[in-house]
């Protein structure tokens, strides 16, 4: 992970770093819980994303020696709060230069990111504009039975029951208004994630054949 404390605050660009006729950014959204890293996962295998988890990239920001922002971090997890948007965005628009740089790919899902508004704007208009948002609707019973099951083996600060709690507030008043934005636009595509993680893989790709992404040979 290449440190951040050098390039913050995010640059005041007038148009954004990448240009999306060039790069490919789909954000993944859903609730905790709903299975965007599963279905992500699977993606990547079969179309050649590169899979970028904003909270993945928090939680090695938060570990990686000498860090000025990991004790703020860890308390945003386990608080279920919103990082700071700057230093998202910072470590986002890191991740990317790096794969393009790297391994020359240039197709990337964004997972778990924008949860605010505010991220969204700033990340469209300093980093790359954004071809659609894959959302995964889950109901909450089912994502906390998920969460709770993930928290046996996942070592998180935030799978038990009273971040979860605020991690489910956090997604209906900051998340979800993020989700609504891109439907007024029309750049949502809604799959049902409480299907088994085969059947919820193949609704997704129907839905990409849709927009017309094609497998990788
Ligand atoms: N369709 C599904 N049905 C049942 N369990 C699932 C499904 N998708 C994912 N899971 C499990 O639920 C937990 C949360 O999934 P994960 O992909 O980590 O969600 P998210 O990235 O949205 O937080 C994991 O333990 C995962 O194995
Ligand atoms: O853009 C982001 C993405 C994640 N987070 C933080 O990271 C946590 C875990 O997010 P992740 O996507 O890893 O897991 P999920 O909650 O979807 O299971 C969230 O609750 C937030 O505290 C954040 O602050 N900004």
């Amino acid at each position: 992970m290449p440190a951040i404390t050098q390039e913050l605050p995010a640059p005041n660009r007038t148009k954004p770093l990448f240009d999306s006729n060039d790069v490919t950014v789909i954000f993944v959204l859903g609730g905790p819980g709903a299975g965007k890293g599963t279905q992500c996962a699977n993606l990547v295998r079969d179309y050649g994303f590169k899979h970028l988890s904003a909270g993945d990239l928090l939680r090695a920001e938060q570990d990686r020696e000498g860090s000025q922002f990991g004790d703020m971090i860890k308390e945003y997890i386990r608080d279920g709060k919103i990082v700071p948007m700057e230093v998202t965005v910072q470590l986002l628009e890191n991740a990317m230069q790096d794969a393009i740089d790297n391994e020359g790919n240039k197709r990337f899902l964004i997972d778990g990111f924008p949860r605010k508004m505010d991220q969204a704007l700033k990340f469209e208009e300093a980093v790359c504009l954004s071809k659609f948002t894959l959302f995964f609707d889950c109901p909450e019973d089912v994502m906390q039975e998920r969460l709770l099951n993930r928290g046996k083996t996942s070592g998180r600060s935030d799978d038990n029951a009273e971040s979860i709690k605020k991690r489910f507030k956090t997604f209906v008043e900051t998340s979800m208004p993020v989700v609504k934005h891109y439907e007024k636009e029309g750049k949502v595509v809604i799959v049902d994630a409480t299907p088994t993680p085969e059947n919820v893989y193949e609704d997704v790709k129907k839905k990409f054949a849709e927009k017309g992404i094609e497998e990788k040979a």
